[in-house]
């Protein structure tokens, strides 16, 4: 039984979650067209914790709104744990998105008046989770990232560093598969933002979730399991 649950565990290690072939993604038409992303293949594991990087204007977020179904492609193929997220309607994708993904902006985008437990719940009250359910999932993410004693307080009464852990429990009371984060230390000093990448290192490791985030920070390349660089509109792994 044992090793039957770990044979399944380490499939859903091996298997791909992201799977991008040939990219492309051009803004505008005709003669004020631009080309960022010019046929990104790019293949991420379960359970992996990657980071993209690249110069301002390299096409980081571009690839992380791909990667997160909130823009589509112009050409390529994008398959997200075995969905092929160009051929699905929209209201599909945000059924996948809801479900299966968890995204965290650097700006961390939280509800000024609510507590950091209400800023949780409410997303899962979005998302139709029955109230129990809301009230332990809102708890238990708040837990996982270490904010339960202040779970009460609003984002103003907040350091930098519990605002954006906040913003991660928001991201993971539902469970996602991938967590996509786009420059989610950059408003934190350097010794938060590895604490945050260290959460981040933890719900990996505990939960097999897949983690892309996006960075300009050194000491963070040093940490992920894997560096992609973007740089003329396509990838290359640096580490
Ligand atoms: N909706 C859009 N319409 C036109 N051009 C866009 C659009 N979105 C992005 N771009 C252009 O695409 C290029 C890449 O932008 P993107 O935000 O993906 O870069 P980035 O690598 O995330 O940069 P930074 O590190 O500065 O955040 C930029 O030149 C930007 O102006």
């Amino acid at each position: 039984m044992l090793a039957r649950r770990n044979e399944s565990l380490m499939e859903a290690l091996d298997s791909s979650i992201i799977r991008a072939q040939g990219l492309v993604r051009t803004f505008g038409r005709g003669s004020g067209s631009v080309t960022v992303l010019k046929g990104v293949d790019l293949e991420i594991s379960a359970g992996r914790l990657i980071a993209l990087k690249g110069r301002s204007g390299s096409g980081k977020t571009t690839l992380i709104n791909l990667l997160g179904a909130l823009d589509r492609p112009t050409e390529g193929k994008l398959e997200f744990d075995g969905s092929d997220l160009t051929s699905l309607t929209d209201r599909e994708r945000d059924r996948i998105r809801r479900t299966k993904m968890g995204l965290i902006f650097q700006s961390f985008a939280l509800f000024p008046l609510m507590s950091a437990y209400e800023n949780v719940e409410f997303v899962l009250r979005v998302g139709d989770y029955p109230a129990k359910e809301r009230k332990e999932a809102a708890v238990f993410a708040l837990e996982q990232v270490g904010l339960k004693a202040r779970m009460h307080h609003r984002p103003f009464e907040l350091s930098g560093g519990e605002q954006q852990r906040t913003a991660i429990a928001r991201a993971i009371a539902h469970k996602p598969k991938l967590l996509l984060a786009d420059e989610p230390t950059a408003e934190l000093d350097s010794k938060t933002g590895l604490h945050i990448i260290k959460l981040f290192r933890d719900l990996v490791t505990m939960h097999g979730i897949s983690v892309v985030l996006t960075t300009h920070d050194p000491a963070i390349m040093e940490i992920v399991d894997q560096v992609y660089e973007l740089e003329d509109g396509q990838i290359a792994a640096s580490k």
